[in-house]
């Protein structure tokens, strides 16, 4: 009996927490190759707060990206639940999904994936064209993310003309123009010198406090652990520790 009314009171506190904007229980993901089965996600419990800035870290291997992919639903899960502002991802179509991120979420990769064709203002406001925004409004809140990010005289160069931390704040701009609740960052500063990578991330924890949006960043960079508001440890696949940062 013990037990039970514990975890009710668990289970009670939890869901009076409306702040939760993440919220994984026992999240499994095993990559089957045909050949080889690799289980990369073995029972992922997480929960994460709206506003909050969390550094994700651990060796090479443990299974980092996996989890951000499945947090965000670019990735599916074999067992678990994972809420994302209290919608259940698994319980959407891919189609769902897919729209779900386009509303919710922004991306900060490492190589920028921006089109180098497009220049920077148009790559901000191509996923807003997408989603069905009009085109003038498009352009004008692609400015305003590029003035926020510091690149108003650079909208209209192609980022081929951009430096590597230039470039990384297009892929900011671009990931905040449909105000996002949640920024999911996949080494943001991988490719970047270490006093860039300080600059780029300065400006993500500015955003992040400004916007009171939610980050979420797989970082093997401690001193970007270190501006976050709790590091999160993998090892093989489970989360070791998770602490709040002094
Ligand atoms: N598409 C895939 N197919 C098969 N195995 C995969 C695939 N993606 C990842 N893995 C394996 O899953 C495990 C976790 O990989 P993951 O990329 O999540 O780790 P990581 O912590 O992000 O690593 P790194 O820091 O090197 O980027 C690894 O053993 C990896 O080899």
């Amino acid at each position: 009996m013990v037990p039970a009314i514990r975890e009710e009171r668990l289970t009670v506190t939890t869901e009076r927490d409306t702040d939760l904007i993440i919220t994984a229980k026992g999240v499994e993901k095993t990559y089957d190759t045909g050949k080889l089965r690799v289980p990369a996600l073995r029972g992922v419990d997480l929960t994460v707060r709206r506003g909050e800035m969390v550094a994700i870290m651990g060796p090479s291997g443990c299974g980092k990206t996996t989890l951000l992919n499945c947090l965000s639903g670019l990735d599916t899960i074999d067992s678990g639940t994972i809420l994302i502002a209290g919608t259940d991802l698994s319980k959407l179509s891919d189609n769902a999904r897919t729209e779900f991120r386009a509303r919710q979420m922004g991306f900060v990769f490492q190589f920028y994936n921006l089109l180098p064709v497009l220049s920077a203002v148009e790559n901000v406001e191509l996923p807003l064209l997408v989603s069905g925004v009009r085109p003038k409004d498009a352009r004008k809140r692609a400015l305003e993310v590029l003035e926020q990010v510091g690149l108003a005289q650079w909208a209209n160069h192609r980022p081929a003309e951009l430096s590597g931390g230039q470039r990384q704040r297009v892929t900011i701009a671009r990931a905040l123009a449909n105000q996002p609740a949640i920024v999911w960052a996949d080494e943001p500063t991988g490719d970047l010198d270490s006093q860039t990578a300080d600059e780029v991330m300065a400006l993500m924890r500015h955003l992040n406090q400004t916007n009171q949006q939610t980050f979420v960043v797989v970082t093997h960079d401690p001193r970007i652990g270190a501006m976050c508001d709790r590091i999160i440890r993998m090892q093989d696949g489970r989360i070791v520790s998770d602490d709040l940062v002094e």
